[in-house]
């Protein structure tokens, strides 16, 4: 059996490696010639699968996408070929959960505000939006919802976007990308919707870049510096608008879901998947891929107070590092070509290949040594002696 396999995803050579032969191609230049053979196709995000890219395969037995996304799966095309799909629903919601926690305490430090007293929108209440929710209810945030997909069988209170838009001073985006149908995404926040952001919004996006128009963003932050900006994801990935970079507070190249764990998982779903499809025992365990806790525990002594939290949050994953070498990645190499314009090399994949994978709040443990309750800090995510 062949399997053909993203050269970003980890681990499988250990999971996949007892079925066949496994080769590994770069998934954003996949082309039909190297689709042809293929028993098994394993994507990630940058690949669109298709009838072209399928047009010279007639033995495909599985396709799987190690992201929570579909948008770049052709899955009617797939259904009417009878080829088994999946996907890794969840699999990353944790990091990005934790990455726009962590954005947003970094947001409150920079500006001398406090986290605390904000209240929080969280647009899209899947599991990536659920994740942000969950750090933000554990450090005592309050957290409002707009989700008119599953507001009427969720037992969670929703409102509309215009009451979440107009009661909160942070919103975060977590709803897939739609081009069509009643709660469709692409543009949800257009120019209209950016003007009415109330005064000294942070606004997140850590879905999908055309769920904001973002020139339109570009043209509204030239008149309101009261808003701050976090982008994870770009209009026109692996292009973002040059211009739009320095309007944007914290920027990162797509990697708000790149945990170790994040990816283990993705990765390790598909193989239960496929294992599932062949009829086949599974056999392997994600724990054993992963690597111990990179740190014994970190002992607290008091009630950590949101600078300490920031601390205690960048020693798990200091986003300003990502920040500044995505800035200096993108410009330098726009710099050199004139444009950063080309497929495979550009600044922003390079730097989505050689990410060195951070890792989750539950990687470290903390122990109290007074008798502050850090109960807290587990519900937030961290580990803790004893549990
Ligand atoms: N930046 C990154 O690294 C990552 C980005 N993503 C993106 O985030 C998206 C969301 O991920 P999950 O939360 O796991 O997906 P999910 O499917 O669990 O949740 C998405 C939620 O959005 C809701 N929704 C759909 N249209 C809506 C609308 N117009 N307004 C409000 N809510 C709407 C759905 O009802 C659903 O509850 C993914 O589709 C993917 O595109 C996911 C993982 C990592
Ligand atoms: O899971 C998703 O959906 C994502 O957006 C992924 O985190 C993106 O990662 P890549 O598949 O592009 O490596």
């Amino acid at each position: 059996m062949k399997i053909l396999a993203d050269e970003n995803m980890p681990y499988v050579q250990q999971l996949f490696g007892d079925l066949g032969t496994i080769e590994t191609v770069n998934g954003r230049e996949l082309t039909a010639e190297q689709v042809s053979d293929a028993d098994v196709l394993l994507v990630r995000s940058v690949t669109t699968v298709n009838a072209a890219l399928l047009s010279l395969n007639s033995k495909l037995k599985f396709v799987g996408s190690a992201t929570i996304g579909t948008d770049h799966i052709d899955t009617e095309l797939l259904a009417s070929r009878g080829i088994p799909f999946s996907n890794a629903p969840g699999c990353n919601a944790t990091a990005v959960g934790e990455f726009a926690f962590i954005a947003m305490l970094e947001l409150a430090n920079r500006f001398g505000d406090n986290l605390k007293t904000k209240t929080v929108g969280i647009v899209g209440a899947g599991n990536t939006g659920t994740a942000v929710a969950k750090c933000l209810a554990a450090y005592g945030v309050s957290v409002l919802m707009h989700d008119p997909v599953i507001a009427d069988s969720d037992p969670r209170d929703f409102i509309s976007l215009d009451q979440l838009i107009s009661r909160c001073d942070v919103i975060s985006l977590h709803v897939p990308i739609t081009k069509t149908g009643e709660h469709k995404t692409w543009y949800l926040f257009d120019e209209t919707r950016l003007k009415s952001l109330k005064q000294g919004t942070w606004l997140l996006n850590c879905c999908r870049g055309e769920v904001i128009d973002n020139r339109a963003l570009i043209k509204v932050k030239q008149q309101r510096h009261d808003i701050k900006v976090v982008l994870d994801v770009w209009e026109g990935e692996p292009n973002p608008m040059l211009e739009l970079i320095p309007f944007v507070e914290l920027a990162t190249p797509h990697i708000a879901g790149y945990s170790l764990e994040g990816k283990a998982r993705g990765t390790y779903m598909l193989y239960q998947k496929l294992m599932q499809v062949l009829e086949l025992n599974t056999e392997k365990s994600m724990t054993s891929l992963l690597p111990a806790l990179w740190s014994e525990q970190m002992s607290i002594d008091s009630v950590p107070n949101e600078k300490a939290l920031l601390q205690l949050s960048r020693f798990i994953y200091d986003l300003r590092d990502d920040d500044e070498q995505f800035r200096a990645m993108i410009l330098n190499h726009s710099s050199k070509n004139s444009r950063v314009n080309c497929a495979n090399n550009n600044g922003f994949d390079l730097m989505r290949k050689n990410h060195k994978h951070r890792r989750e709040f539950s990687a470290l443990r903390v122990v109290s040594t007074g008798q502050s309750d850090v109960n807290w800090l587990s519900n937030l995510g961290f580990s803790r002696i004893g549990l």
